[in-house]
């Protein structure tokens, strides 16, 4: 069970019905109590809160935000010359499809290495992982760039799991049942950090195009191949989406308000604008979300929200997900403190604490197997997109299935290839 109080009145109105403002938590509080329901009142209503007093120092992010706008200023052809591949899921590109539509933005992709370690070089056999390898731009094209970023994202690996052993001991009534999935989780993380870049561009004209982006998706809007969706709001710089991890460290600019979180969930309206709350960012702040996994191990307590990006009509803009992945091999599957238990684990025994537990939603889910599959349907269309809706039980969905194939064939110390799973993965469903 969670908590009893939400912890934040600042989020939550007299009659206990949300205010449209996403919580903010100070990871600072003494009070650890508190801090525990707040993080559980934010994941199981919002699945998005701001974190202020983080302990990430402001000159590292300051560098870090500095080093990729450098990187985004680069020429074309140098970011090209980093692009990524169907092999490989890291490196730049400008082509993404989130939901089988591209979006409107340019990203680098970097991500632990697969020898853990960052002083090998990037292209070195011992740093493949599923994921591919890195492709850091030359110290002559982007100086300090490497060194800067690396900096940044091991704050971030930190930083995640303290915010991990905080949501699971939120969901296990403050005990921590879980230190073996955390420590696994903190060693063998496959986390990556992705850098977006939103060039300026409004509802019918983009600086740079003479190109009006409400056209179809095949259509060149940008010099660099871009493509667009228009909301009734403005263009999408990214389409609706949930991530798919444990859970997100964003930065992002606090001068653009462009981030929006879906509010109410019906898949029937997820355009209209009624349902998007804009995320209004603390300065300094870091914005965090929980993802398709903590959903999983939550047993569908903690929401992994929908949200999309807009873009601006005049300002550029930057932003940088950190996704706190578990590892490739790892089963996520519904914590104890979450389930009840079924009666030969002794479920006479507890039965007051069992009948405020849930029944067990869902199926344990490869990680590996679900970050292979979105990121296949990154670049190419296997069919419907895999969701956590497809581990619910009682779904009949054929993943189950094939995630168990997987699991018998695949090496995750090589980089993944669609070609070579398509038998496995390509979906009925
Ligand atoms: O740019 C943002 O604010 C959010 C980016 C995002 O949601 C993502 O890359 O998954
Ligand atoms: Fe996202």
């Amino acid at each position: 069970m969670g908590p009893k109080n939400n912890g934040d009145i600042s989020s939550a109105g007299s009659n206990g019905t949300m205010c449209d403002e996403i919580p903010v938590i100070d990871l600072a509080n003494p009070d650890t109590s508190l801090l525990i329901d707040q993080i559980y009142y934010a994941c199981s209503t919002w699945g998005f809160f701001q974190l202020i007093n983080h302990g990430i120092p402001p000159a590292k992010i300051d560098a870090f935000r500095s080093a990729m706008c450098r990187f985004f200023a680069l020429p074309y052809d140098t970011k090209l010359s980093l692009k990524r591949s169907a092999n490989n899921a890291r490196g730049y590109f400008d082509d993404e499809l989130t939901k089988r539509k591209r979006d409107w933005k340019e990203a680098l992709d970097v991500g632990v290495p697969g020898s853990r370690d960052w002083s090998l070089h990037d292209l070195d056999d011992k740093n493949a992982s599923l994921d591919g390898y890195n492709k850091f731009p030359s110290d002559e094209e982007c100086p300090n760039f490497r060194e800067v970023v690396i900096e940044y994202f091991d704050e971030c690996s930190e930083l995640s799991n303290r915010l991990a052993t905080l949501m699971t001991l939120a969901l296990n009534n403050g005990e921590n049942d879980e230190g073996n999935f955390l420590e696994r989780m903190r060693v063998a993380h496959t986390s990556y950090l992705r850098m977006n870049y939103y060039p300026p561009c409004g509802g019918n004209s983009c600086p740079g195009s003479t190109i009006t982006p409400a056209a179809t998706d095949d259509d060149n809007l940008h010099n660099n191949g871009f493509s667009a969706k228009t909301a009734s709001s403005g263009t999408l710089g990214i389409s609706p989406h949930r991530d798919a991890g444990f859970l997100t460290i964003l930065l992002q600019d606090s001068d653009c308000h462009s981030l929006q979180v879906a509010r109410f969930e019906d898949d029937d309206h997820i355009g209209d604008d009624d349902r998007w709350v804009t995320v209004h960012p603390v300065p300094g702040s870091l914005t965090i979300n929980t993802g398709d996994m903590a959903m999983i191990c939550s047993n569908g307590r903690f929401r992994a929200p929908l949200h999309r990006v807009l873009t601006d009509p005049a300002r550029k803009r930057y932003s940088a997900p950190y996704f706190y992945n578990p590892s490739y091999d790892e089963f996520c599957r519904p914590f104890a403190g979450c389930c009840t238990k079924t009666n030969d684990e002794g479920a006479s025994e507890d039965t007051e604490k069992n009948n405020k537990l849930q029944s067990l939603k869902y199926h344990p889910c490869l990680w590996g197997y679900f970050r292979a599959l979105r990121f296949a349907g990154d670049l190419c269309d296997l069919g419907v997109e895999i969701q956590t809706s497809h581990f619910k039980l009682g779904s009949e969905s054929s993943h189950i299935d094939k995630q168990r194939k997987f699991m018998e064939v695949v090496d995750f110390n090589e980089p993944f290839n669609v070609e070579r799973y398509r038998y496995i993965l390509e979906s009925e469903d």
